[in-house]
C-alpha cells in the first residue's frame, strides 16, 4: 500500500489503490474472452467455407483464416496465462493490504468499542468478509465488463456480417442481462448481509466453545453449546444451499434462453442464407460466435452472486474500519514533562448515555511520588477509574492531568510512555520467559531481567524450568495463577514509568507470598507514584493514602462494617 494503512477510510477506497492492476487483470481476461469467441467463429466459418469449396481449393482464401486463427489461438494462450499470472497476484496483494488495513483500522478503536464485538466475529471479518472482497474485482466487476466487452465486440462483428441476426443476438442478451441477475442478485442484498451475519455468529460459537471449552466441560454443558453450534451451523447450511439453489436456476435459466436464442439465431442465418444476403462461411461464423458468446454469458450468474457477497462484506469490514475511534491524538499535542502529579478534576463517567455514572464529581491528586491504594465494592468503578487514566474511554465532564497537561491534549504515546500498568487479566503471551518481560523494556539486560523476576519471588522457579530462554504458553498454561501473577507483575516494574498502575496485583497469590511482595513494593517502586487497586488488606507503610470509592466519589473514610 501507498498509503499509511489507518488512513484510509473504506474499503471501496483502498480497492481504487489497486485499480491499476485490476484494469489489467480485466483488460486480459477481456482479451483471453474475446479470443475465444472469435476463434470460434473464426473456425467455424472457415470449416464451412472449406467444407463448401471442397475440390476447388484455389478459389478459397486458406491463408488469412487460417493466421487468424493461429493469432487467435497464442492470443488467447498468451493472455490466460498472462491474466491468472496478475489476476491472483492482484487478488493476493488486496487480501494482503485489506488484512493489515483492517488490523490498523480496528486497532484505532478504544477497548471500550472493540469489547463490543465478540472476538470470533472480528475474525469472520478479517477472514470470510475479505475473502469476500478481494475477489471482488477479480470474481464480479471484472468479469460483469469483461463479459460485456466481449458481448458489445462479438455482437459489433455479428452486425458487420449479418444485422438482422446481430439483432436477435443482441435481444437474447439484453433477456439474459435481465433474467440472471434477477434470480440471482434481485432483491438478494439482505440474504446475503443475513448469510454473512449467520457465519459470523457460527465462527464466534466457535471461538468461544474452544476458549471455554474447560469450563463447558465443568459444568456438563459441552452438548448444550455444540447444539447451538450445530443450529447456526445448519442454518448456515440452509442459506447455502438456497444461493446454489439459485445459481443453479440462474444456470438452466441461461441454457433454456441460450437455446432458443440459438433456433432463432439459426432460423435467422439459414434465412440470410437461402436469400442469397449471407455467404455460407459468415452464416456459420455468425452461429459459431453466438455460440461462444452465450458460453462466456454463462459465467455472469456467479459473478452477480459475488457482486452481493462482497457488498454485503464491504459493509461488515466499513462497519469496524469506517468508525470513528473514541480517543484521538491531538494535532497539536502539547509538550508533556516528564515528572508530574496526576489529577483527576471533578469526573464525571458513564459507559453509556442510558447508564448512571459509574464516577461522579470525582477527585483525586497523586503528587509525585506518591502511593495511593484505591478499594471499593465490587461494581464501585475502580477498574472504570483505571479505563480513564489508560484513556480507554473519556470523561464526559471533568478532567485528568498529568504535569497540569489535560490528557486529551497529549498523543496516546506521549501518555503511555509515562505510565506502567498491571491489569486485572494480565495476560501472558506464548514465547520465552525473555519476552514476557522485556517487550515494556525492550533494552533491559540479562541481569536487570533476573533482578526484576527475584523481586517478585520468580528467580527460582525461572532458574527450574531453565532460564530467560524457556518457553511458556499461551495464557500461562505452563504456569500457575500467581506465577503468571508475578511475571505480569515483574513486566509491569521493569517498565521505566514515572507512574505505575496496579491493579489487584496480588490477587491469586498465596497470603504469604502476596504479603511480602506487597512489603517490599515501596522499594521496588524506587520513587515512582503509585496507584494500587485493591480488594484486600494492606500491610502499614505501603501506601500513602488508602482512599475509598464509593457513589462515583472517593473518601478517605474506610466504609463502616457490614456494609
Ligand atoms: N466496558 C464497559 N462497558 C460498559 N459498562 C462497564 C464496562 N466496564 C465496567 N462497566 C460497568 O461499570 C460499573 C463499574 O465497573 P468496574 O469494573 O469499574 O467496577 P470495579 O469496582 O472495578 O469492580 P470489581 O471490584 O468487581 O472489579 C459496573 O456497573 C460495570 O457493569
Amino acid at each position: 500500500m501507498s498509503r499509511a494503512a489507518e488512513d484510509i477510510a473504506s474499503t471501496r477506497a483502498l480497492l481504487r489503490g489497486h485499480r491499476r492492476g485490476v484494469l489489467l487483470a480485466v483488460a486480459l481476461m477481456l482479451l483471453t474472452l474475446t479470443a475465444g469467441v472469435g476463434l470460434l467463429g473464426l473456425s467455424g466459418g472457415f470449416l464451412t467455407g472449406a467444407a463448401l469449396t471442397f475440390g476447388t481449393l484455389g478459389a478459397f482464401n486458406f491463408f488469412t483464416p487460417s493466421a487468424g486463427i493461429r493469432g487467435l489461438t497464442l492470443a488467447r494462450i498468451v493472455s490466460r496465462y498472462l491474466e491468472k499470472l496478475l489476476g491472483h497476484d492482484t487478488m493476493l496483494r488486496l487480501a494482503r493490504d485489506l488484512r493489515s488495513w483492517f488490523f490498523a483500522r480496528a486497532l484505532r478503536l478504544s477497548p471500550a468499542q472493540l469489547g463490543r464485538l465478540r472476538t470470533g466475529d472480528l475474525l469472520a471479518r478479517l477472514l470470510d468478509d475479505i475473502d469476500a472482497v478481494d475477489g471482488l474485482l477479480l470474481r464480479a466487476t471484472g468479469p460483469l465488463l469483461a463479459l460485456l466487452g466481449t458481448g458489445l465486440l462479438g455482437l459489433g462483428v455479428a452486425a458487420w456480417l449479418h444485422p438482422p441476426s446481430a439483432t436477435w443476438l443482441a435481444a437474447v442478451g439484453v433477456a439474459l442481462a435481465l433474467l440472471v441477475p434477477a434470480r440471482v442478485a434481485w432483491r438478494r442484498a439482505a440474504e446475503e448481509t443475513d448469510r454473512a451475519t449467520r457465519k459470523a455468529a457460527l465462527r464466534a460459537r466457535l471461538h468461544e466453545l474452544y476458549e471455554g471449552q474447560a469450563d463447558l466441560a465443568a459444568l456438563g454443558a459441552t452438548a448444550g453449546w455444540l447444539a447451538h453450534v450445530d443450529a447456526d451451523a445448519a442454518h448456515v447450511a440452509t442459506l447455502e444451499r438456497a444461493r446454489r439453489r439459485r445459481l443453479a436456476d440462474a444456470q438452466a435459466l441461461h441454457g433454456g434462453v441460450a437455446a432458443l436464442g440459438l433456433l432463432g439465431l439459426l432460423w435467422s442465418v439459414v434465412t440470410g442464407f437461402t436469400a442469397g444476403a449471407l455467404p455460407a462461411a459468415h452464416a456459420a461464423a455468425v452461429f459459431f460466435i453466438a455460440i461462444g458468446l452465450f458460453e462466456v454469458w454463462s459465467g455472469a450468474g456467479l459473478a452477480w452472486q459475488s457482486l452481493q457477497a462482497a457488498r454485503a462484506s464491504i459493509a461488515r469490514l466499513d462497519a469496524v474500519a469506517g468508525a470513528a475511534p473514541a480517543i484521538v491524538d491531538p494535532a497539536q499535542p502539547m509538550a508533556v514533562p516528564a515528572h508530574g502529579a496526576l489529577r483527576f478534576e471533578h469526573v464525571r463517567f458513564a459507559w453509556t448515555p442510558e447508564a448512571r455514572p459509574v464516577l461522579d464529581g470525582l477527585d483525586l491528586t497523586l503528587a509525585p511520588g506518591e502511593r495511593v491504594a484505591i478499594s471499593g465494592d465490587s461494581g464501585a468503578g475502580k477498574s472504570t477509574l483505571g479505563a480513564l487514566l489508560l484513556r480507554s474511554a473519556d470523561a464526559q465532564t471533568g478532567r485528568v492531568t498529568w504535569g497540569g497537561v489535560d490528557l486529551r491534549a497529549m498523543t496516546q504515546a506521549q501518555w503511555y510512555a509515562r505510565l506502567s500498568w498491571l491489569p486485572q487479566n494480565a495476560p501472558v503471551f506464548a514465547g520465552r520467559v525473555r519476552d514476557n518481560l522485556a517487550f515494556g523494556a525492550p533494552d533491559a539486560d540479562d541481569a536487570t531481567l533476573w533482578n526484576a523476576l527475584s523481586q517478585v519471588r520468580l528467580r527460582t522457579w525461572a532458574e527450574r524450568i531453565g532460564g530467560l530462554d524457556a518457553w511458556v504458553g499461551e495464557s500461562g498454561v505452563t504456569m500457575s495463577a500467581g506465577q503468571a501473577r508475578r511475571l505480569a507483575l515483574a513486566r509491569a516494574l521493569l517498565r521505566d514509568a514515572p507512574l505505575v498502575l496496579l491493579d489487584e496485583p496480588t490477587e491469586g497469590l498465596d497470603h504469604d507470598t502476596a504479603d511480602a511482595l506487597l512489603r517490599e513494593l515501596p522499594a521496588l517502586l524506587a520513587g515512582r507514584s503509585l496507584l494500587l487497586i485493591t480488594h484486600g488488606a494492606l500491610p502499614h507503610g505501603l501506601v500513602d493514602r488508602h482512599l475509598w470509592l464509593r457513589d462515583g466519589r472517593l473518601s478517605e473514610a474506610a466504609p463502616a462494617a457490614g456494609r
